[in-house]
C-alpha cells in the first residue's frame, strides 16, 4: 500500500513538472512518466511475486543508491515508511533493514544469517580473517579465538581477569601521565586514547607496544584512516561494480591494494620474528598461538586441512587486521563519546565522580574488582552506548540460503542489516529516549539490568567476540579519568555536537577538553608505568 501510494505521488509530482513545460516537449515528457510508472509496477508485482519485504525499488541499475545519503539516517526514514522489516535494491544488491529487536534475534540467532555478502570488498579480503570468514572457517576461527582470547585475560573469571587488568592498567597509567603533561589546558584527547587502546589489543594479538610519537603507530594509523577514505571514493562500486571501471577508480583500488600490503608487510615482519624465538610450551600471545597451531597441524599430517585449505600465515595476518581494526576504532569512539556526554550533561557526571569517590575513595584508582560496586558509573557507560550507536549497522549478514522471516521471503545473497540505532532510539521501548539517562539501566533493587533490546554489540551468533575487553576497557578508563579529572570545556567554546562523523565508526567530531587535576591525584599515576612484560617496537 505505501509503495502505491509513494509511487501516486511520484507520478502527481511528475505529472506537475510536464503541465509546466512547453507543448513541444509535453509529448516525449509524458511517456517518459508512464513508462517509468510502469516499471515501477512492474517491479511491485515482481517484488510481491517473489514475497520479498516491502520497499522502495529506486531506479534500474543503481536502485535506490542515489538516494541514500548517510545510510543509517536514510534506512531510519525508510524504516518509519515501510516498516521494521523493508527492503530495498541498492545496485545489484537486494538489502532487507531490520529495526524490531524482536526481528533481529529471530534472525541473527539462525545459522543461515550468518554469512557474509558477497561484494568486491569481499573478494579483496578473499573470505579469511574473522570478520569477512563463512562457513567452516569462520565457525573454527571463532571458537578458536573466542579460547584463546580467553586464556589471554578476555574473561571476567579467574587470573585471566587480573592478567587482562594488568595490561589495561599500564596503559591507563601512561594516558594519565601524558594528560597531566598537559597541566589542565585544553587538549585532543583522541591520540592519547587511540594510543592506550592499541596498545592493549596489539598486547594481546602481538606482545606489541607503541610509544608516544612512534613512527609506525602514525604509519599504521594513517594506513588505516587513508583506507577508510579511499574505501568511501569507490564504495559505489560495492554495489554497481561497473563504477570501479570509471576513470581513476582502478588507481584508488591499486592504492587500497598498496596499503594492504603495507599493512600485511608489517606483520609478516613481526610472525618472523615471532617464528625465530617461538617456544612451543609457551604462547606470549596470539601470534604465538596461532604458529602453535601451524607447527602442530604439520607434526599431525593434517595442515592441508587446517583453516580449510587456506594459506595460513595469510589467514594469520588477516586475523590480526580484523582484531585491530575491531578492537581499536570502537573503544575509542566510545570512551570519547563519554567525554562528550560528561562535557554536555555535568549533574551526571558530578554523580559519577561522587559514586567513585564514595566506594573507591581519594588514595588508589578504581579496579575491575570495583566494577559491582560502581553501577552508576557503569550504567553511564551503558547509556553511552545506547545514545552512540557507534556501529549503527553493526556488520551486514546475508543468509547462506533462501530463508522465510515474519512471512517474507529473505532470498540468499541478500545483504541483512540490523538496524541498531533505531532500536535504541525508539519511544516504544525507552523512555524519552533522546534524554542522557543513566538510571534507566537501574531496576528498583538498584541492580543493572540490561534489556533484550540493548544491543550494542549485536546479537546472535556473530555478536561482537571482544564485548567483555571492551566492557572492561571502557569501565577502568573511564572511571580512572572520572577519579582524576574533572572534564571541562574551555571558555567560550561550544560544547561538542552530539552528531558524528561517519567512518568506521560514528565518532564525535574533534573538540578540545581541559582535564582539570581533582583535589588528590593518586600516586600510581606519577609513578612510570611498568612495561616489563611488553616489548617496546618501533620506539624513536
Ligand atoms: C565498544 C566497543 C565495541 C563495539 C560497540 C562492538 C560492536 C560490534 C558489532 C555491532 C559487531 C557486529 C556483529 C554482527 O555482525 O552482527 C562486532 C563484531 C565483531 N567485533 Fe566488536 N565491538 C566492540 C569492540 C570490540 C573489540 C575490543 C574487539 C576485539 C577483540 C572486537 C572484535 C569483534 C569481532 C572479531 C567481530 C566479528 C565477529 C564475527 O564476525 O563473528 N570488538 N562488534
Amino acid at each position: 500500500m505505501m509503495t502505491i501510494l509513494s509511487n501516486s505521488k511520484l507520478l502527481w509530482g511528475l505529472w506537475q513538472v510536464v503541465t509546466y513545460c512547453s507543448s513541444r516537449t509535453t509529448l516525449p515528457l509524458m511517456l517518459t512518466v508512464c513508462v517509468a510508472y510502469l516499471v515501477m509496477r512492474l517491479m511491485n508485482s515482481v517484488r510481491e511475486y517473489r514475497k520479498l519485504p516491502p520497499g522502495p525499488w529506486g531506479l534500474p541499475v543503481v536502485g535506490y543508491l542515489p538516494f541514500v545519503g548517510v545510510r543509517h539516517e536514510t534506512f531510519l526514514e525508510l524504516a518509519r515508511s515501510y516498516g521494521a522489516l523493508f527492503s530495498t535494491r541498492l545496485g545489484n544488491q537486494l538489502t532487507v533493514v531490520l529495526s524490531d529487536y524482536k526481528i533481529i534475534r529471530e534472525a541473527f540467532r539462525r545459522e543461515e544469517f550468518t554469512g557474509r555478502p558477497s561484494t568486491p570488498l569481499m573478494h579483496t579480503l578473499d573470505g579469511l580473517g574473522i570478520i569477512n570468514s563463512e562457513g567452516r572457517l569462520w565457525k573454527n576461527q571463532r571458537r578458536f579465538l573466542h579460547e584463546k582470547l580467553r586464556e589471554f585475560g578476555m574473561t571476567y573469571m579467574g587470573n585471566g581477569k587480573k592478567i587482562m587488568e594488568g595490561r589495561i592498567k599500564t596503559e591507563i597509567d601512561e594516558f594519565m601521565a601524558n594528560i597531566f603533561l598537559a597541566d589542565g589546558a585544553p587538549i585532543d584527547a583522541n591520540p592519547l586514547l587511540a594510543l592506550g587502546v592499541s596498545n592493549v589489543i596489539c598486547g594481546i594479538t602481538m606482545s606489541l607496544r607503541f610509544s608516544t610519537g612512534d613512527v609506525r603507530f602514525e604509519r599504521l594509523n594513517h594506513l588505516i584512516e587513508e583506507g577508510m577514505r579511499l574505501f568511501g571514493e569507490i564504495h559505489y562500486g560495492e554495489y554497481v561494480p561497473l563504477y570501479n571501471y570509471l576513470p581513476g577508480k582502478a588507481q584508488v583500488q591499486e592504492k587500497v591494494a598498496k596499503n594492504r600490503e603495507e599493512m600485511f608487510s608489517f606483520y609478516q615482519t613481526l610472525i618472523n620474528e615471532h617464528r625465530s624465538t617461538l617456544d612451543i610450551e609457551n604462547a606470549r600471545d596470539l601470534i604465538d598461538v596461532y604458529l602453535i597451531e601451524i607447527e602442530k597441524a604439520k607434526i599431525e599430517g593434517r595442515d592441508r586441512e587446517l583453516f580449510e585449505g587456506r594459506d595460513h600465515e595469510l589467514q594469520l595476518k588477516q586475523i590480526l587486521g580484523d582484531l585491530f581494526s575491531a578492537g581499536m576504532e570502537t573503544i575509542k569512539s566510545s570512551l570519547l563519546w563519554m567525554i562528550v556526554f560528561m562535557l554536555r550533561n555535568p549533574d551526571v557526571k558530578r554523580r559519577v565522580q561522587e559514586e567513585i569517590d564514595n566506594v573507591v575513595g581519594r588514595e588508589r584508582l578504581p579496579t575491575i574488582e570495583d566494577m559491582p560496586s560502581l553501577p552508576y558509573t557503569e550504567t553511564t557507560i551503558l547509556e553511552t552506548l545506547r545514545m552512540s550507536s557507534i556501529v549503527p549497522l553493526a556488520t551486514a549478514h546475508s543468509p547462506t540460503k533462501d530463508v522465510n522471516l515474519n512471512g517474507y521471503r529473505i532470498p540468499a545473497g541478500s545483504q541483512v542489516v540490523p538496524l541498531i540505532n533505531c532500536v535504541h532510539m525508539d519511544p516504544k521501548l525507552w523512555h524519552e529516549p533522546k534524554t542522557f539517562n543513566p538510571s534507566r539501566f537501574i531496576d528498583e533493587n538498584g541492580k543493572i539490568r540490561r534489556p533484550e533490546f540493548f544491543m550494542p554489540f549485536g546479537v546472535g551468533r556473530r555478536m561482537c567476540l571482544g564485548d567483555i575487553l571492551a566492557r572492561m576497557e571502557m569501565f577502568m578508563f573511564f572511571a580512572s579519568m572520572m577519579h582524576q579529572f574533572d572534564l571541562q570545556m574551555d571558555d567560550g567554546d561550544a560544547l561538542p555536537s552530539l552528531e558524528g562523523t561517519v567512518g568506521a565508526t560514528i565518532a564525535p567530531h574533534p573538540f578540545q577538553v581541559k582535564f582539570i587535576p581533582r583535589s588528590r591525584p593518586a600516586p600510581a599515576v606519577v609513578c612510570p608505568p611498568d612495561h616489563t612484560h611488553l616489548r617496546h617496537v618501533g620506539a624513536r
